[in-house]
């Protein structure tokens, strides 16, 4: 078993997405960061841009709503075919409800946690869940420095996940860099979301190969992977 990295391309050239998406081609999914300029201070892209990139995308998508109104919109994410959709538990009305119109229409489900939101409230929750999402930065802005004392709220979620027994990935976001990536393996974490150490590299393609294996070598539950 392997860890996942999840580049965000939120860290790339917007004019030239399709070879953007190319070069991420061994990645395990891509993650695709929807902001509103409401939930976040940032303003991203949205359905008809999403549309496209799964049509040409060689990966998964793993999309990631950072949006106020995630009732209304996280079921059309799913519809359109993406992998797995993630919604923000502070922005949603109903989360259980919103968990199981994702699944019925064919997607994963995650759910996230911005870095003031503590796990203990939530854990009731995952057995609706596939992913469950650690922000490890606030989320709005890629290129900020990990937040170390989320480490705690990752191990808590690991040891959840574990004595549940339900099937969740522990996905972490946020600050991921060859620096980081260890502390947050170490934790419990299993997939990997990171922009700028992927993009901001002259091979993209390299940087999750070398992310991947830092991951896994880090991980107490993982092997290491060559490549
Ligand atoms: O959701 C977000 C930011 O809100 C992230 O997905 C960032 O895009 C990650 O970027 P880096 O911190 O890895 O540069």
């Amino acid at each position: 078993m392997s860890c996942a990295i999840h580049p965000s391309i939120l860290s790339a050239d917007f004019v030239n997405l399709e070879t953007e998406l190319a070069r991420i081609s061994n990645a395990d999914a891509v993650h695709v960061d929807v902001m509103d300029n409401h939930f976040v201070p940032n303003l991203t892209l949205g359905l008809p841009v999403v549309s496209r990139i799964q049509q040409v995308s060689p990966v998964p998508l793993d999309v990631h709503l950072m949006i106020s109104e995630v009732d209304r919109w996280a079921p059309e994410y799913a519809e359109l075919g993406a992998a797995s959709v993630t919604f923000h538990v502070e922005a949603s009305a109903a989360p259980i409800r919103l968990a199981r119109e994702i699944r019925q229409r064919g997607a994963k489900v995650g759910m996230a946690l911005r870095p003031a939101t503590p796990v203990g409230p939530y854990l009731d929750l995952l057995a609706e869940l596939d992913l469950l999402l650690v922000m490890t930065v606030e989320p709005g802005f890629g290129g900020q420095a990990f937040l170390d004392v989320m480490l705690p709220k990752i191990r808590r979620a690991r040891a959840a996940i574990d004595g549940s027994g339900a099937q969740l990935s522990l996905q972490v976001d946020g600050g991921i860099s060859a620096d980081t990536i260890q502390r947050a393996a170490e934790a419990g974490a299993d997939v990997f979301v990171a922009g700028s150490a992927v993009y901001n590299t002259p091979d993209p393609a390299t940087a999750i190969t070398q992310l991947r294996n830092l991951g896994n070598s880090h991980s107490p539950r993982l092997g290491e992977e060559v490549g």
